[in-house]
């Protein structure tokens, strides 16, 4: 199914790609992602119809779940690849299908329409976000294969994070996503600065000692939450996870640290570190959430991991 590989370097994190034909596409459509962009879909799926002349077949999904049972679903060979046309949480469900078949030695594509409010993962492969750009990525047929990771058995391909960002996720208000985006986000995260409870978590890093802190993110992706970045070197091809510690707690600690990641300052924190790793475990507050590429991906305790497979991609 994939030719040979080429090598070009495009954007972070993407490098050794191969190329595959473009025939037949399955995309997975996600209605409700990003306030309805059904418009932008119709014209990526017009331009790969018509100038590309491929065929396409649109599923739309009816709730959570449905987008990750149709990747799963899919018959290896059936389409030369699945394109998740929705936010970043639709992209983790489709990949959660996918994994079923890349961990079978049988690895469909994925592509992406991003269609989201921060759509991260688009944006650390370089997929671009405009129809005409999205068509042309995705018929060039180019793959670059990425090593995802796993939170107690959930896939994410970006980040997983305890404490104050997977309570803000947790929490977030989804109808005010849907009116104002990103912005939800920034009154969710106000509010639990006020509210906050002062949990502290204890973390095993590839089997070494235990450190306790105040929230950690484990990153595939350098970009996080948008266009931040917390981890420098972390890459989506790279079959390692770089771990932020913040050990300090407090509420005056985490509005630090959450000036550190929007300001772009967190590596001039002394207490701030990035740990490369390639299995972690958390503890803490039984239950407390543990966010996976933006959702509610488990509870902790948590076991992260590196996925024992790789998923090919297209990517610009
Ligand atoms: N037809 C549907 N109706 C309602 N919710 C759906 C439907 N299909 C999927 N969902 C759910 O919508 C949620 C949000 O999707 P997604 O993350 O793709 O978009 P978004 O929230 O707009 O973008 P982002 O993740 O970038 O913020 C997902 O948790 C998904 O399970």
């Amino acid at each position: 199914m994939l030719d040979s590989p080429s090598r070009t370097d495009g954007a972070a994190g993407v490098a050794d790609q191969t190329a595959t034909a473009i025939r037949r596409l399955l995309v997975i459509h996600n209605p409700v992602a990003g306030g309805r962009k059904a418009r932008r879909l119709r014209a990526v799926v017009q331009r790969l119809e018509e100038r590309h002349g491929i065929q396409v077949r649109v599923q739309a999904t009816g709730g959570r779940g449905d987008a990750e049972s149709f990747a799963r679903a899919v018959v290896p060979g059936a389409v030369d690849a699945v394109v998740a046309a929705g936010g970043d949480g639709t992209i983790n469900e489709v990949i959660n299908g996918l994994a079923a078949h890349a961990a079978a030695g049988l690895p469909v594509p994925l592509g992406i329409v991003p269609m989201g409010t921060a759509n991260v993962l688009a944006a650390e492969l370089g997929v671009p976000t405009d129809a005409d750009g999205v068509a042309r990525v995705l018929a060039a047929g180019r793959l670059t294969r990425i090593h995802p990771a796993v939170a107690n058995g959930r896939v994410f391909s970006m980040m997983a994070g305890v404490g104050l960002d997977a309570r803000v996720v947790e929490c977030v208000d989804t109808r005010l996503k849907r009116r104002i985006g990103k912005g939800a986000y920034v009154v969710e995260t106000l509010k639990q600065l006020a509210l906050r409870p002062d949990h502290r978590y204890r973390v095993r890093i590839d089997g070494g000692p235990v450190e306790e802190v105040a929230a950690v993110i484990a990153a595939k992706g350098h970009f996080y939450g948008g266009r931040f970045v917390c981890t420098p070197d972390a890459r989506l091809t790279d079959p390692l996870l770089q771990v932020c510690l913040f050990p300090r707690g407090g509420r005056w600690n985490a509005l630090r640290y959450v000036w550190g990641v929007t300001a772009g300052r967190l590596h001039r924190f002394p207490d701030y570190r990035v740990v490369p790793a390639r299995a972690l475990r958390i503890e803490g507050p039984e239950g407390d959430a543990v966010q996976g590429d933006g959702d509610v991906a488990a509870r902790l305790p948590v076991d992260i991991a590196l996925a024992g497979w790789t998923l090919p991609v297209l990517v610009g």
